[in-house]
């Protein structure tokens, strides 16, 4: 199964409402496709987001990075050579990570083609059902209180609040959150870079006096900030999660042997697909650090790629890939099947993708 062509194209799907953390709004997903083709007729897909305020890549970039410098290394290499392709990309260009998680993805899909089982059971197959948490936008405390109502009401055990804007709010948000919804339900947070670190520390403590129970903290402070992070991890009794401070296999080790956080969050587009993030599980695995796979905002390509890790390892014991159902609709048949919180992973070849409707090819 030799590879023969690199295909870009564009999706874009409307949000059921506007996704708010304290980096950015978003009403829809906007995000690039990769086919690639091959001489068997077998195709691979992969997507990649732009989402420049946490990896840095935009459309033309990841556009850039694939068709002017990964693609060409790529024509004419064979499936099975898995392990040099992923090292081509690596060198291909630096950085760019989502362009290269879009392009390991359709990699990947096609491996699991080529030997006739799905990527979960190639990789580990620890399990074929997932359950993931939603996302509740950072808005006014009764909004929250009533999108968590909701989210409950459609069955999820687990919500993951969104803080860290106009912080002032915070205690409120959650205070609001859990007279609406109660203590049967998880509340884990992310502040998403919004806190400073002292500042985490008093916020967090408040939480914990008060009672809220919160499972952990995602990323309290800047993503460069490593000191601040181990700070707040030292100071307080709520676990700390780091999300944007750890991209590669490298800086999951630094967090994890400095203690900087607790948990880690993988997310294929920082580690430039499952390649590394398998890498980070490893690392996570000798030291017995649990860890969460996440999504940015995804449709179902990408996300049944890190739902197909989650169900090979069983160090990642938390799912936020609520990234299908933020989306109004499917445009992808095949793949993953999402049902609001239950995420269950079919036994076809690779990950399953029969077809991408709407895309606008390049
Ligand atoms: C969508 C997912 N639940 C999530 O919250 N991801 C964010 C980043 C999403 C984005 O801005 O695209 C996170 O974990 O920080
Ligand atoms: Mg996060």
């Amino acid at each position: 199964m030799k590879i023969t062509d690199i295909k870009i194209g564009f999706i874009s799907v409307p949000l059921k409402t506007p996704f708010k953390t304290a980096l950015r709004t978003v009403e829809a997903v906007n995000d690039i496709i990769v086919k690639i083709e091959t001489d068997t007729g077998h195709v691979g897909y992969g997507e990649a987001p732009p989402t420049g305020v946490i990896t840095g890549d935009t459309t033309g970039a990841i556009v850039g990075a694939i068709e002017d410098h990964i693609k060409k290394n790529l024509i004419g290499r064979e499936i099975e050579e898995m392990e040099e392709m992923m090292k081509v990309i690596d060198r291909s260009i630096v950085k760019n990570n989502s362009a290269k998680a879009a392009v390991d993805i359709a990699i990947y899909d096609l491996y699991g083609q080529l030997y006739h089982a799905p990527i979960y059971k190639l990789l580990g197959g620890y399990r074929k059902e997932i359950t993931t948490d939603i996302t509740i936008s950072v808005n006014d405390p009764e909004e929250m209180a009533r999108d968590s109502i909701d989210a409950v009401n459609r069955g999820y055990k687990t919500l993951k609040i969104k803080v860290g804007k106009n912080t002032a709010l915070d205690i409120q948000r959650i205070k609001a959150i859990r007279e609406a919804i109660g203590y049967d339900i998880d509340i884990r947070i992310d502040a998403n870079q919004g806190w400073k670190p002292k500042e985490a520390i008093q916020i967090l403590r408040k939480m914990e006096d008060i009672g809220f129970n919160i499972e952990f903290i995602e990323q309290p402070v800047a993503a460069h900030d490593i000191e601040g992070l181990k700070l707040v991890t030292d100071h307080t009794n709520i676990p700390v999660l780091a999300d944007e401070s750890v991209f590669s296999p490298k800086d999951a080790m630094h967090i994890i042997q400095t203690r900087a956080a607790d948990l880690i969050n993988i997310k294929l587009m920082k580690t430039g697909g499952i390649y590394n993030a398998l890498k980070i599980c490893s690392i996570a695995e000798m030291y017995g650090i649990e860890c969460m796979i996440g999504c940015m905002l995804e449709s179902k390509v990408s996300v049944t790629a890190a739902a197909h890790l989650a169900g090979a390892k069983s160090i990642i014991t938390k799912i936020d890939l609520d990234g299908p159902v933020l989306c109004k609709e499917d445009p992808i048949t095949g793949g993953a099947i999402f049902d609001e919180y239950k995420i269950t992973l079919t036994d076809e070849p690779g990950f399953g993708f029969k077809n991408i409707d709407k895309i606008k090819w390049k």
